[in-house]
């Protein structure tokens, strides 16, 4: 079976010469819950952008479930769900509206988009809501709603960028088992997000992108291993200490940020 995700080489440079991503390689196999980390600014959105076709790259390949994504992006967009940075929700419709809408151009008929609407409105929490234009929709609510959208026709990859930001615990319990289920029924994930407790809990592998680059990518407990490896070198290393996600982030790209030593910053601040 080929990988449910893989990109090769895959840049983008914007105008003026800067290159947010930088030949990177990226390999997600079908049915893995896959976090995709990095500090602000290290090429997230812009991979995720690539990767579901809203983004051309300037150069690389991409396949989504073994087709092309750069010659035959409808054929792949039929595949994929996505919750794109900032959501791109349509503000002068209602939810239900909304969803109709996206629920048509994928090519449910009326009545199987009319019911689906209907479930996923009240699983998000939103059934109350549907009178309300979008426009006007909290940017939590707005979250949810993106990701009812991004799974009404039930892809078989599902990408989110950062879905939990701005989401209520409890909504982000209902969503986090919702992505759960979708994983024990055969779909692929591939998430970012800077809640590392949360990506630790669901995600299964992991990459690190830093200034455009991936620094590390494997499961969870590989990476903890090269990290603890690399420990194991100082003094101050515990070797049996079993490392958070969070502890290996910042030692994979935490190095040279200023916020590792914030007691000698912004001294004037009270
Ligand atoms: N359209 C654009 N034109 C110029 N530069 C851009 C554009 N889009 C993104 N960038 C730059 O590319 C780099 C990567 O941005 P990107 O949004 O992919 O980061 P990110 O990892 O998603 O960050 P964050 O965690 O802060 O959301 C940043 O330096 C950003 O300023």
């Amino acid at each position: 079976m080929p990988p449910a995700i893989a990109a090769h080489s895959l840049t983008r440079s914007f105008d003026g010469g800067f290159t947010a991503v930088d030949r990177i390689d990226l390999a997600v196999e079908p049915g893995q819950f896959f976090g995709f980390l990095g500090p602000n600014g290290a090429g997230k959105s812009t991979t995720i952008k690539m990767l579901t076709g809203l983004l051309a790259p300037t150069s690389g390949s991409i396949q989504i479930l073994g087709e092309d994504m750069l010659n035959n992006p409808v054929e792949v967009k039929r595949h994929i769900g996505v919750v794109p940075e900032g959501m791109a929700l349509f503000g002068k419709l209602t939810a239900t509206e909304y969803l109709h809408f996206v629920g048509r151009m994928y090519g449910l008929d009326k009545q199987v988009t009319q019911q689906r609407t209907a479930e996923l409105l009240e699983f998000m929490g939103l059934a109350n809501e549907q009178k309300k234009l979008l426009a006007d929709y909290s940017h939590g609510m707005g979250k949810k709603l993106a990701l009812a959208a991004a799974v009404i026709h039930g892809p078989k990859v599902l990408f989110l960028d950062e879905p939990f930001e701005g989401v209520d615990a409890i909504a982000a319990g209902t969503l986090k088992s919702m992505l759960q289920g979708m994983i024990a029924r055969g779909a692929t994930i591939f998430l970012t997000s800077h809640v590392l407790e949360i990506v630790e809990r669901l995600c299964s592998h992991i990459a690190i992108i830093d200034k455009g680059h991936i620094v590390a990518k494997g499961s969870l407990d590989e990476l903890r291993a090269g990290v603890q490896a690399r420990l194991a070198h100082g003094e101050a290393a515990d070797p049996n200490a079993k490392l958070t996600l969070e502890q290996i982030f910042i030692n994979v790209v935490g190095g040279e940020s200023g916020a590792t030593h914030p007691e000698q910053e912004l001294q004037w601040l009270g």
